[in-house]
């Protein structure tokens, strides 16, 4: 099922948390609303649930207005991040609990709800505990029980608020490959809202990246990690070294310069356009080494990356020595405009920055 999301709008008294929002949702589609605490995510989800009513603006499901259709008409699966079972009955019992209350004339025989729960509890491996209680399950085997619940009554579109919110790093690692497969398997219309970064490059066909309710930016993982439209966009998105100041152009524009810490090229001697920098910390994140240097000139600290076999060619290096850092690809917005400003022929910048770490 499609969804079009056209001029929607919502306030909660004079505080508007979503602002005209247009969203265009293809069938099958795989899409992350994401977006800091209080970016209008949960309210947009809520609202194409049915949960909350719209000031103004339309949905459509499959282009038929489903603005005031009530949340039992609209077949949309609805998982929480607080799981949400059933705490007095079973594995068994919570999946099936949608079928059972149907009214009589489209409720299934209770062997086909037998098979349909087990068919679910096999999808979402748990099926050796069928007969356990919420209560004595894991929150990641609660959440899987929980979408297998959602599935249940075969949903047109599943929603799904922050469903790994409250699991730890490693679970929610495992669920986020594994919700992907589910999707891949089954390729239901699935919106989910985050506000991790990662969860939705990761998981997301589509991003759709709101602040302060409105949309900044739809596009693929890699646009908007690649191609942000905005300064706002491009600091959510993965770490960044931001550049402020009257120093960056001589146009009297107040702008922000990014760089990523990836982008940062780090030498032994001096080379080029290079500041020298001392080196604060070294982090070995996996594959991945992380340094915080302060620049000599301005005292500003400022983070870059290099891959572990980098660094094995580049030590040693420790804490205290000094590093020639270039900064390539700057990535350059006016504040006023957030317009993105092409940086290349400016010449003089890379050392009359101020740079701050965020
Ligand atoms: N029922 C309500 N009454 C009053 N204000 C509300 C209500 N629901 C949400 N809000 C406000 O609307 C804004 C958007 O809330 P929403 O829950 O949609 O944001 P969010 O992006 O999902 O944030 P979070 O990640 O923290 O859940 C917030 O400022 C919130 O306080």
């Amino acid at each position: 099922m499609g969804i079009t999301i056209k001029e929607v709008s919502k306030a909660f008294g004079t505080f508007a948390a979503v602002k005209n929002v247009n969203l265009e949702i293809p069938t099958g589609d795989f899409v992350a609303l994401l977006g800091p605490s209080g970016s209008g995510k949960t309210t947009l989800l809520r609202m194409i649930a049915g949960l909350e009513g719209l000031d103004s603006g339309n949905i459509f499901f499959d282009e038929i207005d489903y603005t005031y259709k009530p949340i039992k008409e609209r077949n949309v699966g609805f998982v929480f991040q607080n799981y949400a079972l059933f705490k007095h009955m079973t594995i068994f019992e919570n999946i099936a609990f949608g079928l059972k209350v149907r009214p009589r004339k489209t409720r299934p025989s209770k062997n086909v709800i037998a098979d349909k729960v087990n068919e679910l509890l096999k999808l979402v491996q748990l099926d050796h505990l069928a007969t356990r209680y919420p209560s004595q399950l894991s929150g990641g085997q609660r959440q899987r029980i929980a979408l297998a619940r959602a599935l249940a009554v075969e949903p047109d579109v599943l929603l799904l608020d922050e469903p790994f919110g409250a699991l730890d790093a490693k679970v929610r690692q495992e669920l986020r490959h594994w919700l992907r497969e589910i999707h891949q398997k089954l390729n239901i219309t699935t919106i989910f809202v985050t506000h991790d970064q990662e969860e939705a490059l990761e998981m997301a066909d589509t991003v759709v990246v709101m602040n302060q309710g409105k949309i900044e930016q739809i596009g693929t993982p890699e646009e908007v990690y690649q191609k942000p439209a905005n300064a706002f966009v491009y600091s959510f998105l993965g770490r960044v070294n931001e550049f402020r100041g009257s120093a960056l152009f001589e146009d009297n524009e107040e702008n922000i310069g990014y760089i990523r810490p990836h982008e940062i090229v780090l030498r032994k001697i001096l080379q080029g356009n290079s500041v020298s920098s001392e080196v604060s910390h070294i982090h070995i994140i996996g594959s991945t080494v992380r340094f915080e240097l302060r620049r000599q000139d301005t005292n500003d600290l400022f983070e870059a990356e290099m891959s572990i076999e980098q660094y094995q060619n580049f030590s040693p290096v420790k804490k205290g020595d000094i590093l020639y850092a270039e900064f390539k690809n700057i990535v350059v917005f006016n504040t006023n405009s957030a317009n993105e400003i092409t940086l290349t022929e400016k010449s003089g910048i890379r050392t009359s920055l101020k740079s701050k770490l965020i």
